[in-house]
């Protein structure tokens, strides 16, 4: 095999009390990352190419070790002694900067690719464990809630960062995401959070995250909302980044078993009700704020399209 492409789907992470923990896969939009394996003439040139297209393209850097995907590349490499030089092409369909894992999912796109380009055999934990490398660059600290759910799909827990454990848990589950035209990156956005909070806080979002898996085994989306919108530590912080937002808290009520933001923000996600109420959050994102929204679902990790 000399290339490969992947599909790498958006993410959405924290879903409220889960903060660096909780993260879905979302069928749409989505990345495409193509990894080839090229002939490089002069040992001098960089081991990796990086072009980039699509969404916001150019602001996205090319070198390697600046880009989400050149760094986990890189860091590959390096532990399996590859000596091939590689072309990575990223197709961007998740807009950079907007909650929705753009940075992830290149990070996770590319270590899928590797993996299967120079058969590493890695599992999916050693997987994410790489992609996660990526996210330092991209949120100055490695975290896996867009990663996990980039690579396993579904929803996720990360339980443990040292030493990394994932749990995966199926979840049907229809979402509508708005994605204001609001810059707010992750690294500013993680700057923002307090570094102590009181232990009843602590205790708040204990029992509504544990409330939201609770919620999830019994496909209660009225609860699984209505927890994930218990969080009294990020999202009051974050909600102050986005415009609009407490608006369409308000408006989606009758429509939606909970909204919340997605990752840093500024995309926001809600839990319809049904197909009905998704049309008419749909409606209301649109009328808040004049932005793209997709009506989608949970959806698959990363996997190779075959051609
Ligand atoms: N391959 C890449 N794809 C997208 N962004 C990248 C990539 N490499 C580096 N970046 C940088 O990462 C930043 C975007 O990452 P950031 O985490 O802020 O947003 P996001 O990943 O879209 O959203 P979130 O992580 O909150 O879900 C931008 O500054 C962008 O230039
Ligand atoms: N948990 C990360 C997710 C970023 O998408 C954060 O909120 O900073």
């Amino acid at each position: 095999m000399k290339e490969i492409t992947i599909y790498s789907p958006a993410t959405s992470a924290n879903l409220g009390p889960g903060y660096d923990i909780f993260g879905l896969a979302l069928e749409e939009p989505y990345d495409l990352v193509n990894v080839e394996i090229i002939e490089s003439s002069c040992k001098c040139c960089e081991q990796i190419k990086i072009s980039v297209s699509g969404e916001k393209a150019e602001e996205i850097p090319l070198d390697p070790t600046q880009n989400t995907a050149g760094v986990v590349a890189l860091k590959m490499m390096e532990d399996f002694n590859i000596k091939e030089c590689v072309h990575i092409k990223i197709q961007k369909g998740i807009k950079p900067g907007s909650g929705l894992g753009s940075s992830s999912a290149s990070c996770s796109g590319v270590a899928v690719a590797m993996n299967k380009l120079f058969n590493l055999e890695l599992d999916n934990l050693k997987l994410i464990k790489y992609a996660s490398l990526g996210e330092a660059v991209a949120a100055g600290a490695p975290h896996a809630d867009n990663v996990a759910p980039g690579i396993m799909g579904n929803f996720t827990l990360t339980t443990s960062y040292e030493p990394l454990e994932v749990l995966n848990i199926l979840l049907d589950m229809d979402v509508v995401v708005a994605l204001p035209n609001i810059q707010v990156s992750t690294k500013e956005a993680r700057k923002i959070l307090p570094q102590e909070i009181p232990l009843q806080k602590l205790v708040n979002n204990v029992g509504k995250a544990t409330g939201m898996i609770h919620s999830i085994y019994n496909k209660d989306f009225e609860n699984l909302g209505k927890y994930m919108m218990g969080d009294q530590v990020v999202e009051p912080c974050r909600a102050t980044l986005i415009e609009g937002y407490d608006e369409a808290k308000e408006k989606v009520k009758e429509f939606a078993y909970g909204i919340t933001i997605s990752g840093s923000g500024p995309a926001i996600i809600a839990i319809p009700k049904n197909k009905e109420c998704s049309s008419e959050i749909a409606k209301i994102f649109k009328e808040i704020w004049n932005c793209p929204v997709y009506e989608t679902k949970v959806g698959k990790g990363a996997y190779e399209v075959k051609d």
